[in-house]
């Protein structure tokens, strides 16, 4: 008997669906919905938790650091990446979007592409 896998990416996807039928042109009501409410607010709305996340998610780190429970980090990057997807949803893109760019970048160093980038910005400039 076969059966599909589910995947880390099968979850971020339901998730996408959920957060794109609250889009207010979907029906989302922001009286009952917190990612209908925050779409309906817009960008800023949503830009600012994503900042405030982040924040959370570097505090979260560096109590790990002291000795804090590591399941605080992991709450906190949750939080982050639930309002990026908000985000990613508002301007018309999904997770695997993401997933794509992470594969396209996938086995190349970080120092390569930065010297790449360095370079091509060198030429543009005419150097
Ligand atoms: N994954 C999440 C999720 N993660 C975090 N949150 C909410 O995000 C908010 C995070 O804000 P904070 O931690 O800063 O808490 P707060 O102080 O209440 O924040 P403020 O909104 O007041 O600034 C909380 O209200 C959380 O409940 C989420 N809300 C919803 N989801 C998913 O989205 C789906 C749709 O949610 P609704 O649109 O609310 O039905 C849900 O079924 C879940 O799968």
């Amino acid at each position: 008997m076969s059966s599909t896998p589910v995947t880390h990416l099968d979850t971020l996807q339901r998730l996408a669906d959920v957060i794109e039928s609250r889009k207010p042109a979907n029906g989302g009501d922001p009286e009952k919905s917190y990612v209908s409410r925050l779409l309906h607010k817009g960008p800023d709305a949503f830009l600012k938790k994503i900042g405030e996340e982040a924040t959370e998610t570097v505090m979260a780190a560096k109590d790990v650091d002291h000795g804090g429970d590591a399941s605080k980090l992991v709450y906190e990057v949750a939080d982050l990446w639930f309002h990026s997807m908000i985000a990613l949803a508002h301007y018309g893109l999904k997770p695997s979007d993401v997933i794509d760019e992470l594969a396209r970048r996938e086995g190349l160093s970080g120092l390569e592409e930065k010297a790449l980038r360095k370079a091509q910005a060198r030429e543009a400039a005419g150097e």
